[in-house]
């Protein structure tokens, strides 16, 4: 049953929608009444729905958050430092992907239990199809700043929360994703968000700009600003050209700026500003340049290309007996045969591969790196073998030469071969035997010297007997086999952390210290995500630290919750923290939980009320 203000939400939404023409102004900004309709016409939702966001799976999420790996690492930090400004408020912080799934989410422990219940947690999906209007809906849509705030939300569930959301664009002007900041308590008057609105846009930018001089870095970048005390510190422009002056990357403002001034995005930097001035600003100063055959200077500085730094950075030591293993795989490699690296996900397997092309004779030729698994099986074959202009419709019409000629001369590394649909597998098989591609709708073949490094988490011999993987390949793929151990097992765990440890925190400019619990917690958790999962706690406890020593609150609960949970704090408990992220993925319905768990109904009735775990509807599970 709806509860009397959700039933006069659920009224005013259809009511808005059926009479739009009719009505003299809607009650909501345009921006919010297109979505409305969208999510009532398109997408048929029923605003009285009073459901949480569906909750991705952990092995989704898992993949989400992989995918993202490197956004996710770039935005870490000011992801934390926004949540720093507006927690005292009682706002929780969310980084979404461009489908609007949480993948990183910041909340102080007094109020996590109720955003929870809210719906504001890691995983959650915010896309307008499925929740219709809400704040990170509405930036996916719109991709410009926004607040949804309370009534504005389409569905009846959300009418109590606030959410202030920016979009984040990647070099190429895509959408990368969504930071928002929600609050489950506000004023009434929409106004009162304005400035929360500011700080999330100003983080987006920061993470854009973060990410941009991070994919830009080995081309010529300028930096720009009105001001030139902000031209380092928060540049609005930043654009990056290659040595011929092809404009290869612009962030979104720059984006917008050049369509305004010249109507749209020029190919070389030379019709942005004149070659000269340009040349002139140099020494890395700030100083003055015009936009070229327009009134208006700009205060800039130019960052030449970045050497890419020497690939055997210490970040990536190996343990003492993976070392072994590499020695004895360089000499397989340098006979030009494959290897094959096996090992749970995230324990190493593509930094092991770069290892070894960067020490084998191959050094100075190309390593591409393919993940099969990330790749859409109808897609997997054109970015292996290339194509010819027009060999299929929505073919480019210069064709494609492919991985496996781009990685000529140098390492193929084939990650989650056991993803590999078998109809390729074959024509692998062909390419390793021949050495020859024939790229789709080719007359021709063409020779190519490659090495391949294969790698799966998964267990090949298995998928043979199953006879979803080849035989013959499986044995051609594996002359030399290496295992790398699990992070649990690594001796040289201590090292790392600390390695890791200096590389996340500050971004290497000053290394955090890390205090002996904290220390203890690290070196004994199981580290089921290995190495990746170990950085990822690393990075967030950076963020969360206010010292310059990390402490044991600062390590995120799934990793500490092993170890600090005393008896007398049932509130702490790990295992309560299972349950309760078991109830909550499956939207607190007792069947699909307790099944997850492997327990009974019975049992998890049980085990909710010893853990005081307090049920939004506490009726479903009591009976
Ligand atoms: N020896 C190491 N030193 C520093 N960082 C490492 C090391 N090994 C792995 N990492 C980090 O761990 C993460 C995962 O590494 P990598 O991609 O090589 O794992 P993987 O086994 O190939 O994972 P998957 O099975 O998911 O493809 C990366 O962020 C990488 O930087």
């Amino acid at each position: 049953m709806l509860a009397a203000n959700s039933r006069e939400h659920v009224d005013c939404v259809s009511r808005v929608v059926r009479n739009a023409d009719r009505l003299p102004q809607a009650p909501v900004p345009s921006l919010i009444f297109d979505s409305w309709r969208r999510s009532m016409e398109q997408h048929h939702l029923d605003p009285g729905s009073l459901q949480g966001p569906r909750i991705l799976s952990e092995p989704l999420l898992k993949e989400c958050r992989e995918r993202a790996e490197l956004f996710m690492r770039i935005a870490s930090e000011e992801v934390g430092q926004l949540h720093h400004r507006v927690r005292h408020a009682d706002y929780c912080v969310m980084l979404t992907d461009a489908q609007g799934q949480t993948l990183d989410h910041r909340v102080d422990s007094r109020i996590r239990n109720d955003c929870r219940k809210a719906g504001l947690y890691l995983g959650t999906c915010w896309s307008e199809a499925e929740e219709g209007t809400c704040g990170v809906a509405t930036v996916l849509t719109s991709k410009a700043a926004v607040t949804v705030h309370k009534r504005d939300h389409f569905r009846a569930a959300f009418i109590d929360l606030t959410c202030s959301a920016a979009p984040i664009f990647d070099p190429q002007g895509n959408l990368l994703g969504v930071m928002d900041a929600s609050a489950l308590q506000s004023p009434d008057d929409r106004r009162s968000q304005h400035l929360v609105r500011q700080m999330v846009a100003q983080s987006a930018q920061a993470i854009e700009n973060a990410f941009f001089m991070h994919s830009a870095r080995q081309h010529w970048v300028l930096q720009a600003h009105s001001t030139p005390g902000y031209v380092d510190s928060q540049p609005d422009l930043l654009l990056a050209w290659d040595q011929d002056g092809r404009l290869l990357a612009l962030n979104s403002k720059a984006r917008q700026a050049l369509r305004r001034r010249f109507g749209q995005v020029p190919a070389h930097i030379g019709e942005v500003f004149d070659l000269d001035a340009l040349r002139a600003v140099t020494d890395q100063r700030t100083q003055q340049l015009n936009w070229l055959g327009e009134p208006g200077a700009l205060h800039v500085r130019v960052n030449p290309p970045q050497r890419p730094r020497p690939r055997t950075a210490p970040s990536t030591q190996l343990d003492p007996r993976v070392e072994e293993h590499l020695r004895l795989a360089v000499r397989v490699k340098d006979r030009n045969l494959p290897v094959l690296v096996q090992g749970e996900t995230g324990a190493g397997k593509e930094v092991f591969a770069r290892q070894l092309h960067e020490r084998s004779a191959r050094r100075q030729g190309p390593f591409v790196a393919v993940n099969c698994a990330a790749i859409p099986e109808n897609l997997i074959e054109s970015e292996l073998f290339g194509y010819v202009a027009g060999a299929f419709t929505g073919a480019s019409s210069k064709g494609m030469p492919g991985l496996l000629v781009q990685a000529d001369g140098g390492t193929l590394f084939l990650d989650e071969i056991g993803d590999m649909p078998l109809a390729l597998q074959t024509r692998l098989l062909r390419v390793m035997a021949e050495g020859e591609v024939a790229p789709l709708g080719a007359a021709k073949t063409r020779t190519v010297d490659i090495q391949v490094i294969c790698a799966s988490h998964r267990d090949l011999a298995a998928l043979v007997s199953e006879g979803r993987f080849r035989e013959d390949l499986y044995f051609r793929l594996g002359c030399a086999r290496v295992s790398l151990p699990p992070l649990r097992d690594r001796t040289d765990k201590l090292a790392l952390i600390h390695r890791l440890l200096a590389q996340e925190s500050h971004g290497g400019a000053v290394s955090l210290g890390i205090s002996q619990a904290a220390l203890e917690v690290l070196l004994s958790y199981g580290w089921p995500g290995n190495v990746r999962q170990l950085r990822h706690v690393l990075a967030y406890a950076c963020a969360v630290c206010d010292g310059d020593t990390l402490q044991l609150a600062d390590l995120p609960v799934e990793v500490r919750g092993e170890q600090v949970a005393a008896p007398a704090e049932q509130s702490a408990s790990p295992e309560r923290q299972v349950v309760l992220d078991a109830l909550i993925r499956h939207r607190w319905k007792p069947s699909p939980t307790a099944q997850a768990l492997g327990i009974s109904r019975a049992t998890l009735y049980r085990r909710v009320n010893q853990l005081g775990i307090d049920m939004p509807g506490k009726a479903s599970l009591t009976q």
